[in-house]
């Protein structure tokens, strides 16, 4: 049975839905990631999941139970991190962590959890004192604390260096380890192609699409993109009209094609044809960033352009 099953799940604040007909199921053990632009009704879904939040249609289920009419039982099950929490400023950090831990039936020891955190040294310090990192790991911490078999995770590295970021990844893949289940609600490509196993792209309310991230990149318009500076010029029109061709773009003489292995073969033969060169040849799969944009409806072109994967490619 999946640990989390939510079908045709509606919301609405005030006469605008947020959620329209989200539907999807999550296996015990697996890390789930829920993807999507600003505003699309990811954490409003995820509230939901935890019944800190009342659907206006659909179901969810924990573990077979309402988060609504099972709220007790559903809590001792789930811990969650919410985006823009906020503790009491007097409260340390100690306070919190046992705070929490006696809510719950069977809570985890805390301190081994603080010390995975980087908590231990600042146990004594009150909320209100914290950085924004500390912060983000106290609730993190806060999360896990009761031991959960599912836990929701709400912009979990937001806020958090590269490092601090690359540690709770980290973690999150101990904890999964240990058999919890994760749902996670991310704004990073990279966190979600790194952790997760399946991914539902959330877009203005609705499943735009659920795959795992190879599935996702492989399954955009565009999986594949080379990019060359021809030693004769080539024109547009011909390398549009390439089979598998989506885009073409042209800066400063160096030409980047968006397609599909079919595409690169016919761009190489098109080249060779010619006895044209392609200096600083570059070919590379779509990343999860492409596949999002692409699902999403935006310009590929003006999000790849300010992408650091683009400046990999070549493409600045
Ligand atoms: N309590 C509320 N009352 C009214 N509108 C709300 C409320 N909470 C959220 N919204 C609006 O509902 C929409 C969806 O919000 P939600 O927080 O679920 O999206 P999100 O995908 O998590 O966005 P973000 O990535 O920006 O956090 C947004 O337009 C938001 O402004």
């Amino acid at each position: 049975m999946p640990i989390i099953e939510v079908d045709g799940l509606r919301k609405a604040y005030g006469n605008r839905t947020v959620v329209d007909g989200v539907s999807f199921t999550v296996g015990e053990g697996e890390i789930f990631g829920i993807l999507g632009p600003n505003g699309a009704g990811k954490t409003t879904t995820v509230e939901c999941v935890a019944g800190l939040r009342v659907p206006d249609a659909g179901t969810v289920r924990v573990a077979g139970l309402d988060p609504r009419t099972d709220r007790d039982e559903v809590r001792q099950i789930l811990g969650m991190q919410l985006q823009e929490s906020e503790l009491q400023a007097k409260l340390t950090v100690r306070e919190a962590l046992e705070l929490y831990s006696a809510f719950y039936r069977r809570p985890a020891d805390w301190r081994p959890l603080a010390e995975r955190l980087g908590l231990t040294a600042h146990l004594r310090s009150r909320f209100a004192s914290l950085s924004g990192g500390q912060k983000q790991r106290l609730f993190i911490a806060l999360a896990l604390v009761g031991s959960p078999r599912l836990v929701v995770l709400d912009e979990l590295t937001t806020g958090l260096d590269p490092r601090g970021r690359r540690d709770t990844w980290a973690l999150i893949e101990e904890v999964r380890a240990s058999g919890v289940t994760v749902l996670l609600v991310t704004h990073f490509m990279e966190e979600a192609q790194h952790l997760c196993d399946r991914v539902a792209v959330i877009d203005a309310g609705r499943v735009a699409a659920m795959d795992t991230p190879a599935g996702l990149v492989s399954g955009a318009a565009s999986p594949t993109v080379i990019s060359f500076t021809p030693s004769e010029p080539v024109g547009r029109g011909e390398l549009e009209a390439l089979p598998g061709a989506v885009s073409v773009r042209e800066r400063d003489g160096r030409l980047t094609v968006d397609g599909t292995d079919e595409t690169v073969d016919a761009v190489i033969s098109l080249l060779a044809r010619r006895g044209i060169t392609a200096r600083r040849l570059r070919i590379a799969d779509a990343t999860l960033d492409d596949a999002f944009l692409d699902l999403t409806g935006r310009t590929r072109s003006r999000a790849r352009a300010s992408t650091p994967a683009a400046a990999e490619r070549g493409e600045g």
